[in-house]
């Protein structure tokens, strides 16, 4: 046997029963009557089988004595057996309709419920790949588990009860024969709850693994990495890797099913032998007229549903010892702790002021910090321009600047209120970004700029107004249907902008709000020299009074239009300063800016 199937233990699996309160309340909060109906049917589907076998055993044994008797003698019993059958027949109907309706409720409501805690995860969570993988467990494994669950805790109530009905009428012939019916299967169940166990701990192994070979099918059918693939050759590659995750996959997958099927192969035919001996001595029985028509065909259909009961019963139990592994996937992340922002801090009603005091940073994966003692002031009305080299730790800075990371060292105060101790939503409502990596909605183009600030998506003159702020007219105007037009091509109709364009749209998106501070990270990556810099200038102009903060590469664009210059070099700021006060400097600044403009160059020793 594996090695892993000693780490199962009856008690884990007893333990994960304890989830049971956990998914009740998440049921009973769904939809209350309709669980209370379920779990009726469910105990009258339970009690059917008993009912069945005791009104056949009377209307058989009924006919058999039924010699000089009146009609109405085996009248009755027929009624009652034809009426069981009719309760049976509603009670099964009723039932499937009321868990499909439940099904549909209980489905969307936790998916629902996966997306309200998505949106209060912070960046820092989403940037660490082990959230990243309890997100995704929770979102493909286990969001139909809890109804995987309630039916099988369903079940299990209809089988304990079908089980100890039926028992009871074997119990009253022969009672040592139930010790022969329950070994085996208790046995069986043991094992096969081990091989579950198994099978959970493989999925989970495998769960970055998945993730990879979901990631690779991405690439190849979405249109982001098309080009590439194109280009460089990569469909090949691509198809390779995710052949030799899959393969990897469907070996492990074989071998469980193998190990099942062999290990229920074995127990079924134990079972079998059992069963053929118990109807051997009912035969028996009946042979020797010890018993009459009615209890022998009673006892043939008990023997035949305990055997059934018992078997179903004992998979239902392994089966939500199974499921509630995956389920407790659902419950960690639900309960994961986060930090809900809304609710606590200082509200800012206008940014005044941003200073770094002596802050530090490093990304929790990383040894290295990506900020090292970084301090300075930035007042209303200043345009500050963020310069260094990539990995300096500029988009580092604008991101702690946001308050998107909350575990730095040092202190960021706004307005001189510490960051930790503000409202974050009331900060962030007066921020304009556009990040270096901003978002192309696959949305209309209304909607891409009227995320900006929601409650104007239908003001179509503050829509234009932030339209014109940013440049973008005439982008808007090409559009086949103006602003309403769908942009992208993930959905009908839609219409692809170039870099630059979307950038603009973008930017309309950071003009909507009303802000007191508006970030612009690199936009060269998508914009020509004339753009960004007609860009830059337009936005140091509508800022006015306020504070703006850009990041470029093109040290040209940003030497007019900035108040400070704020220069990182390997997470550390260096030097600080008007152009021409770093130009005097001839710093890493100076050297910079010649080496882009082609002036000679003056060494410096501190460079
Ligand atoms: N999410 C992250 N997790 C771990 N490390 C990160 C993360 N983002 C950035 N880094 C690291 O932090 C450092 C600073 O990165 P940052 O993106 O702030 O640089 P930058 O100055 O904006 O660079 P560029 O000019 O290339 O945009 C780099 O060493 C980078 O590898």
């Amino acid at each position: 046997m594996d090695q892993e199937m000693y780490s199962f233990n009856l008690k884990d699996a007893i333990k994960s029963f304890k989830l049971f309160p956990k998914i009740f309340r998440l049921l009973w909060s769904i939809k209350k009557l309709s669980l209370i109906f379920i779990v009726i049917s469910y105990i009258i589907r339970g009690l059917l089988p008993a009912m069945s076998i005791i009104s056949t055993q009377i209307l058989l044994n009924a006919i058999q004595t039924s010699v000089n008797k009146k009609f109405s003698y085996v009248l009755h019993p027929l009624i009652i057996y034809l009426s069981i059958i009719f309760l049976g027949y509603i009670i099964s109907q009723l039932n499937t309709y009321l868990q499909s309706i439940f099904r549909i409720d209980l489905n969307y409501k936790i998916n629902v419920m996966i997306l309200e805690k998505a949106k209060n995860l912070s960046l820092k969570d989403f940037e660490n790949s082990e959230v990243y993988d309890k997100l995704r467990r929770a979102q493909n494994e286990a969001a139909e588990k809890p109804y995987t669950v309630l039916s099988i805790m369903l079940e299990l109530i209809s089988q304990i009860i079908g089980f100890i009905s039926t028992l009871a009428i074997l119990i009253y012939w022969k009672p040592w024969t139930i010790l022969l019916l329950v070994v085996i299967p208790i046995t069986s169940t043991i094992y096969m709850t081990k091989i579950g166990y198994l099978q959970y701990k493989i999925e989970y192994e495998r769960s970055q693994e998945r993730r990879k070979a979901w990631y690779l099918s991405y690439l190849m059918t979405n249109d982001i990495a098309f080009k590439e693939i194109k280009i460089y050759k990569l469909g090949d590659y691509f198809i390779k890797g995710y052949k030799k995750l899959n393969k990897k996959f469907i070996k492990q997958d074989k071998k469980i099913i193998k190990k099942r099927t062999f290990v229920s192969f074995g127990f079924q035919i134990l079972d079998q032998i059992t069963g053929g001996f118990i109807l051997y001595l009912i035969v028996q029985s009946a042979y020797m007229g010890e018993i009459l028509l009615g209890d022998t065909l009673a006892y043939i259909r008990s023997l035949s549903n305990i055997k059934g009961n018992m078997e179903g019963l004992l998979t239902s139990i392994s089966s939500i010892y199974q499921n509630n592994l995956y389920l407790k996937q659902l419950f960690d992340f639900l309960e994961m702790p986060v930090k809900l922002e809304k609710s606590i801090g200082t509200s800012i009603e206008e940014i005044k002021t941003i200073e770094f005091i002596d802050v530090s940073f490093k990304y929790p994966n990383r040894q290295e910090y990506a900020l090292k003692n970084i301090s300075f002031k930035i007042r209303k009305g200043e345009t500050i321009s963020l310069v260094g080299e990539n990995g300096s730790g500029k988009s580092t800075l604008v991101k702690l600047l946001s308050g998107l990371y909350d575990d730095y060292e040092g202190e960021i105060l706004i307005n001189g209120v510490s960051m930790n101790q503000i409202n974050k939503e009331s900060f962030r409502e007066k921020m304009g970004i556009i990040f270096q990596d901003f978002t192309k909605y696959e949305l209309t183009c209304r909607e891409n700029i009227g995320l900006g600030n929601i409650n104007l998506m239908d003001n179509d003159v503050k829509l234009q107004a932030a339209i014109n702020k940013a440049y973008a007219n005439e982008t808007v105007d090409a559009l086949p249907k103006g602003i309403d037009t769908q942009l992208g091509v993930w959905f009908s109709g839609g219409v692809q902008l170039s870099g630059g364009q979307w950038q603009k749209i973008a930017l309309s998106r950071a003009f909507l709000r009303d802000a007191d501070c508006y970030i612009l990270d690199e936009p060269s990556a998508s914009l020509d020299p004339v753009s960004e810099y007609e860009i830059f200038q337009r936005v140091s102009e509508l800022t006015k009074g306020k504070i703006s903060i850009f990041i470029s590469h093109r040290l040209y664009n940003l030497r007019k239009i900035s108040s400070r210059i704020l220069v990182l070099k390997d997470g550390q700021l260096t030097e600080q300063g008007t152009h021409e006060e770093l130009m005097d400097l001839n710093g890493h600044y100076g050297y910079l800016y010649r080496l882009q403009n082609n002036i000679e160059f003056v060494p410096n020793s501190d460079i």
